[in-house]
């Protein structure tokens, strides 16, 4: 760890030259480039390697100010252990021990999904490529099958939490997000869904939707289908309004939407369905009503005999017995075809076909790790300090006056067995303090990433503009 806590996490280690935490001086803070349910994310530079970028996430305190418990410290050390390369790496996690928040510091990667399909549907216009399509898809399932394995179910997976590597060694590469927090979560950071926070429930798998007490990572492989289809379309699959006032977790418009496409589920085809609280208590919207399927191939626009829909339909089966996994998907016959899946799923597949460049992510320099300082933007400094282009995303930090000092005291003593414990010394240099003030930014585009992270948290899917219907195809 920076701090030389070889248990692997840090605390109110403070440098004997400085009152401010050793792991904060680690970092320049870029600033902040998104904001999700349980807190915001901030992008930082290690100062001993300015070239490496990491996303840290800070989660907010719930309204009763619960802080991290033993066992939420316990899981976040699990999810140090998962090392795969699609899947984000966790690389160092910091406590607050003044108010008990709660730092977890990422590999930071460039594009996600939800970026991706936007700059296809609003900017380019345009179908993804199906190799990228494909290798996209791989390169998750190649993920989720390690975490799968290792006994990690994600049960929030979204576009938004499937990272896409920028330009670097390794360009392309998908990296799950996200993985595993759900545990943590559950108690005792309360979601700020309670605090009026939008929580997509798009992804959502049917026996979940269903009141399922006992879940599997079936409910995962739900939501790489939904993923799947958006990435063919650009346009979410199954797009339920969420209602606040319903009991949880039950979603009939959610449900509503599935059933219109899919079809009304039916016992003979789901057999444990009729066990699920919520097919019993709402006899007459679930069991009353009966759907005529649109047909998933007319709505995704693939023929019913290609291999693409095989798979997509398999991981839209009802019942999460009979969903495919992620092993299996790997090994089905869509990945065989032509175009194979590669590790760069951000290259053209044909020789001579475009090149697309998604946008870098915005970045709000206006925010600071307390989530609410508005920093002002002043002179630039020296251009040695200038964040570089492609590392930092198109906008730069305004100077600010000078480190933000977040008083620790006392670190939980984790006797984590077995655990690898991360040396951050190794990688990053624990001269100076924070100093994220350094690197110029022209006025105004910490606003301006603002309300774009904005809009994207408000974001139903139901934007105008979506392009015309792909024409069907065959891959
Ligand atoms: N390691 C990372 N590198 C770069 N960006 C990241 C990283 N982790 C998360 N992000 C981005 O930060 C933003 C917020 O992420 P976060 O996971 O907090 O929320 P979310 O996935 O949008 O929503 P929710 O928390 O409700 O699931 C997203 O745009 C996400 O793509």
């Amino acid at each position: 760890m920076g701090d030389g806590n070889s248990r692997g996490i840090s605390g109110n280690n403070n440098n004997s030259n400085s009152n401010r935490p050793e792991w904060l001086q680690q970092y320049d803070l870029i600033g902040k480039i998104g904001e999700g349910t349980y807190g915001l994310v901030f992008l930082a530079k290690i100062k001993s390697n300015r070239s490496k970028s990491i996303a840290i996430k800070k989660f907010k305190q719930s309204k009763d100010g619960d802080g991290v418990s033993p066992t939420a410290i316990r899981e976040i050390m699990l999810l140090r252990e998962i090392n795969h390369e699609n899947v984000v790496k966790l690389v160092n996690v910091h406590i607050n021990h003044v108010d008990m928040s709660l730092y977890l510091a990422f590999d930071y990667a460039e594009h996600d999904l939800y970026e991706i399909i936007r700059h296809h549907r609003d900017k380019v216009n345009q179908a993804i490529n199906p190799y990228t399509v494909k290798a996209l898809l791989w390169q998750l399932l190649n993920g989720l099958n390690y975490l799968h394995s290792n006994w990690i179910i994600h049960r929030d997976l979204k576009p938004s939490n499937i990272l896409v590597m920028g330009e670097g060694e390794e360009q392309g590469v998908v990296k799950i997000a996200d993985f595993g927090l759900a545990r943590i979560y559950q108690a005792p950071l309360k979601p700020l869904s309670e605090n009026g926070v939008v929580v997509t429930i798009w992804y959502r798998a049917p026996e979940l939707l269903l009141g399922a007490k006992h879940y599997t990572s079936a409910v995962d492989m739900w939501a790489v289908g939904c993923i799947f289809a958006e990435l063919l379309t650009l346009k979410p699959l199954f797009q339920g309004q969420e209602v606040k006032a319903t009991p949880n977790p039950f979603q009939l418009d959610q449900l509503d939407k599935i059933f219109r496409v899919l079809g009304h589920p039916t016992q003979e085809k789901w057999p444990t369905l009729v066990n699920l609280p919520h097919w019993h208590s709402d006899l007459q919207h679930i069991q009353g009503h009966k759907y005529d399927s649109l047909g998933l191939y007319s709505v995704v626009h693939l023929s019913p005999k290609s291999p693409a829909y095989d798979l997509l339909s398999k991981m839209l089966e009802y019942d999460p017995r009979k969903r495919i996994t992620a092993a299996q998907a790997l090994e089905h016959e869509y990945f065989r075809l032509d175009p194979p899946p590669g590790r760069n799923a951000l290259v053209p597949s044909q020789p001579g076909e475009k090149v697309v460049t998604y946008p870098t992510r915005p970045v709000d320099t206006t925010t600071d790790f307390e989530g609410t300082t508005s920093l002002q933007p002043s002179q630039p400094v020296s251009s040695g300090n200038a964040v570089s282009g492609s590392m930092a995303g198109p906008h730069v930090v305004p100077s600010r006056s000078g480190p933000r000092p977040v008083p620790m005291v006392g670190v939980p003593r984790m006797q984590p067995q077995g655990m690898a414990a991360y040396n951050l010394n190794s990688q990053a240099g624990m001269g100076g303090g924070m100093n994220p003030g350094n690197i110029p930014m022209p006025r105004g585009v910490g606003s301006q990433a603002h309300q774009q992270q904005q809009m994207r948290r408000k974001d139903s899917g139901m934007m105008p503009g979506y392009p015309p219907q792909q024409k069907s195809r065959r891959f």
